[in-house]
């Protein structure tokens, strides 16, 4: 007898040393949707619930060597990216995506969440390497899912309002990608978590609770990494991110308390149980 493959997902990212966001939470989320978790890390930060230390970059030609070894092998049934440090890097990605068939213009979905800093404001991508997310990885996305301070970063629109929002996917849609999802975390002044989805056409609302919490670390990827589970199972973009939005709902619900600082969403709220 032999089982059956499950859907195959690839993150590509950075490592959190403190477990709670990066490459760690994308696994976590991967396992806890029953996706089998591959991974390209681009960096190795030195980080805690405090804050991010330091960081050491991955030669580019290696980050491309583990998609390609990944995607020829075993496989993906869907992508994504979070922390990619620097230009080069971007750019072997947007090259070894084009060679093995990850994007929007391919058959494998592709999620860009364009990670500039962590929560704590240490940056994690190089100024120099906007131009490279905007040129050259946007264009070759199913979806980008920019926080609000990316949004003020990528396009100088700074959301004060939900109505805002709207502008803002209108302007991050102009570099090319085929769906955004402008994410309403930091909205702190609206009373609920509104994120929007967008693919120049449709406006679709995603409506949540906010959870007075201050224990959020790894949200954007534990949202980004259920998309992409949900994706690599072959649903639509909008039902995808409308799981993906139920999902991290009940991460940050479950968020728990880590060290002195702050902790994570829960990545295994589907999955508690009090029997061993
Ligand atoms: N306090 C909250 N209560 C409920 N949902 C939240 C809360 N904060 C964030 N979210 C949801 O979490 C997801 C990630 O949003 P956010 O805007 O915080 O992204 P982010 O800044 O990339 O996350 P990160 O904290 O990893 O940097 C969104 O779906 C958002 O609506
Ligand atoms: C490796 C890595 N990737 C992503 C984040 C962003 O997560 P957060 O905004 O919650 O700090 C992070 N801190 N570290």
């Amino acid at each position: 007898m032999s089982n059956s493959t499950p859907p195959r997902a690839l993150t590509i990212a950075g490592t959190d040393s403190g477990g709670g966001a990066g490459v760690h939470a994308d696994c976590r989320t991967f396992f806890a949707c029953g996706v089998h978790a591959t991974t390209a890390v681009t960096a190795v930060t030195v980080q805690n619930s405090v804050g991010v230390s330091g960081f050491h970059e991955i030669p580019p030609e290696v980050v491309a060597a583990q998609i390609e070894a990944v995607v020829t092998d075993i496989g993906v049934t869907a992508a994504k990216t979070g922390m990619l440090a620097s230009a080069a890097i971007i750019d072997a990605i947007a090259d070894t995506c084009d060679k093995v068939g990850i994007g929007r213009d391919h058959t494998i979905p592709f999620v860009v969440d364009p990670v500039s800093a962590s929560m704590h404001g240490d940056q994690l991508l190089h100024d120099n390497a906007l131009a490279g997310l905007k040129n050259r990885l946007f264009p070759r996305a199913s979806l980008v899912t920019p926080n609000l301070d990316e949004v003020r970063l990528l396009t100088g629109i700074d959301v004060t309002s939900r109505d805002m929002m709207l502008d803002a996917a209108k302007a991050m849609f102009d570099f090319g990608p085929q769906w955004v999802l402008i994410k309403a975390g930091h909205l702190r002044s609206d009373p609920e978590c509104v994120d929007i989805l967008y693919d120049g056409v449709a406006v679709i609302e995603l409506p949540g609770p906010r959870f007075d919490v201050k224990d959020t670390h790894g949200s954007g990827d534990t949202l980004a990494s259920s998309i992409t589970s949900a994706l690599a199972k072959g649903a639509t973009m909008p039902s995808a991110v409308e799981f993906g939005k139920r999902f991290i709902t009940k991460a940050v619900q479950n968020a728990y308390p880590l060290g002195a600082g702050v902790g994570p969403v829960s990545n295994f709220w589907r999955l508690s149980d009090d029997r061993f």
